[in-house]
């Protein structure tokens, strides 16, 4: 099977306040890789001329545009930290800048989310492409890889359209709008 593996870094910070990681609970950054496995949804032959499945380019534009111009330097936040009703208080004008979890913001649930995003891109650009596996190297020594359908694995706690991973769009919140 052919498939297209796209690689982008981004920094980012986080809290993690349900216990998991007492460390982790004090705002700290990282500077990350998301790594994407896209394979083409209909098998055919290439066709003697242009010899490509999709452009490079056609394929990984919006996704990159999304994680540079979202998800970069982005503040992680669980739904329900304080920290998001600080910044609605004190700096509405950032909240845009957060990209609210389910639940804390690790990195297992990083992946399943924005493999959903992009497989809602390709889905909507009609790309011929699918994202079936996703890593995310959180540390230069922690990695987490994610093959198969993140809904089955993203905590079902909200309807669908309160979901920003089930959008094509740039959104990382339901805070705005
Ligand atoms: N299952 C998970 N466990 C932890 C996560 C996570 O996302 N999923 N995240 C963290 C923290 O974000 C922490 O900053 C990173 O963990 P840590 O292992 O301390 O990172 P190091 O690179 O410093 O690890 P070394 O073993 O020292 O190289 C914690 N747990």
């Amino acid at each position: 099977m052919l498939e297209f593996v796209f690689t982008r870094r981004f920094a980012m910070a986080h809290r993690l306040i349900h216990g998991s990681s007492e460390i982790c609970a004090t705002p700290h950054g990282h500077n990350e890789e998301v790594r994407v496995y896209l394979k083409p949804v209909e098998i055919k032959p290439l066709d003697g001329k242009q010899n490509v499945v999709v452009p490079f380019q056609q394929a990984k534009t919006t996704w990159h545009r999304f994680i540079d111009g979202s998800v970069d330097h982005a503040f992680q936040l669980a739904e329900n930290d304080p920290l998001v009703e600080w910044f609605k208080q004190h700096e509405p004008q950032r909240l845009s800048r957060l990209l609210i979890t389910p639940g804390d913001p690790t990195t297992e649930l990083l992946a399943c989310l924005l493999m959903s995003k992009l497989n809602c891109f390709l889905t909507v650009e009609q790309s011929g492409l699918h994202c079936e596996q996703i890593e995310i190297m959180e540390t230069p020594t922690n990695t987490v890889r994610f093959t198969g359908n993140p809904l089955e694995f993203i905590p079902n706690t909200r309807p669908p359209e309160q979901c920003w991973w089930r959008r094509a769009d740039m959104s990382m919140s339901e805070l705005e709008g």
